[in-house]
């Protein structure tokens, strides 16, 4: 049966030192506005689909929605916890992305993101992952690889871009003069922090997740400090670098902290990215790709391996704030950040910043 041999080995795959490992995308086209490719820039004609606690999916909507591009890409989002793929095939135990009567694939009808995978190549060898950019007119993939998918919606769709949308209309994410400094952030970035995270919590030996604690909590320090000097990631302007980061810290303290292993918490250790944190959460579209109850949904109950039971703890946020979660974390993420005063910023962390109103 197509996909079969891959789909039986679950999802997480670890090194022989215990290490976790992350497959390399498949769908690797570019959209073009010079008509050079396949793909051309055009509204109304791609599809993302997503998952809301994926923080990969997750730069591709942010960043949609930043460069005012929310009209010309449909986002379809899959559902938040992991689920049998084939469930009438008692030989095949493959989970992962489901639609639902709530979360449909309004576009193709498909039951999981795998099907959508299959449909394009049967024989495909790859994770069934988002983010997907899909053609609707060729009923193709285009790619499956967010960091790209990030570059080709900057570069390529300037045209159709909402010029409306006042400061957000200039955003550039990756701008010539800065790409050398973006990619060297980047070049730590993610695999201490992005991927750092779920090398905590998918290590399956100590000295892998020795290692792995021992480069989130240096990468914290070190845009801890960076951030303590200026207001964004390569200076005084937002881009890529900034972006890449923000869904891996809006996501730390409520889930990676405790889910994954972390420990530390950023809003308690790091008041200069813990600003940082809640100055991008406060920019325009972005909440809307924050759905923090999903996050909580999905990691809780789509590892059993970390965590069997699928208890969901009580919020981090909950210790200074009596509303439910997630209202307490939006609550938290909404304060004000005082970056514009980025180099001179608070020294104040998330228990001082609330003391006075408890
Ligand atoms: N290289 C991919 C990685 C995406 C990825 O790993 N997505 C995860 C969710 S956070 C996924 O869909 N996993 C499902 C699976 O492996 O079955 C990207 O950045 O686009």
């Amino acid at each position: 049966m197509p996909g079969d041999k891959k789909a039986k080995e679950g999802w997480v795959t670890t090194g022989e030192k215990g290490d976790f490992k992350r497959a390399e995308s498949v769908f690797r086209n570019w959209i073009k506005a010079d008509g050079s490719t396949e793909f051309p820039v055009e509204k109304d004609r791609y599809v993302v689909y997503i998952s809301y606690a994926c923080p990969w999916a997750s730069r591709v909507y942010a960043a949609i929605n930043l460069l005012g591009l929310r009209d010309v890409f449909e986002i379809i989002p899959v559902e938040d916890v992991f689920q049998r793929t084939r469930p009438d095939d008692p030989d095949d135990e493959h989970k992962g992305w489901v639609f639902s009567e709530r979360r449909p694939d309004t576009l193709l009808g498909t039951s999981t993101i795998r099907e959508i995978y299959e449909l394009q190549d049967p024989d495909v060898e790859t994770r069934y992952t988002v983010p997907i950019v899909f053609d609707k007119k060729q009923k193709r993939i285009v790619s499956n690889e967010s960091a790209e998918i990030l570059r080709m919606i900057n570069s390529e769709f300037g045209s159709l871009r909402d010029k409306d949308s006042g400061p957000l209309a200039e955003i550039d994410l990756y701008p010539e003069d800065l790409r050398e400094a973006i990619d060297e952030v980047n070049a730590w970035v993610y695999p201490q922090l992005n991927n750092g995270v779920y090398r905590c919590g998918f290590a399956v030996k100590q000295e892998a997740y020795d290692e792995a604690v021992s480069d989130v909590w240096d990468a914290l320090d070190k845009a801890e400090a960076i951030l303590a000097r200026q207001r964004y990631m390569t200076g005084d302007r937002f881009t890529e670098a900034d972006l890449r980061l923000f869904v891996t810290c809006i996501r730390y303290d409520e889930i990676y902290a405790e889910h994954f292993k972390c420990t530390r918490r950023i809003a308690d250790t790091c008041p200069n990215l813990w600003g940082f944190t809640r100055e991008i959460y406060q920019m325009p579209g972005i909440k809307e790709t924050v759905v923090l109850d999903a996050c909580s949904n999905h990691y809780r109950k789509s590892h059993p391996t970390i965590n069997p039971h699928g208890i969901i703890p009580i919020s981090y946020f909950r210790i200074k704030s009596s509303k439910p979660f997630p209202e307490c974390a939006y609550e938290a993420f909404s304060a004000p950040h005082g970056r514009d005063k980025a180099g001179r910023a608070s020294k104040s962390g998330f228990r001082a910043m609330f003391s006075s109103s408890h």
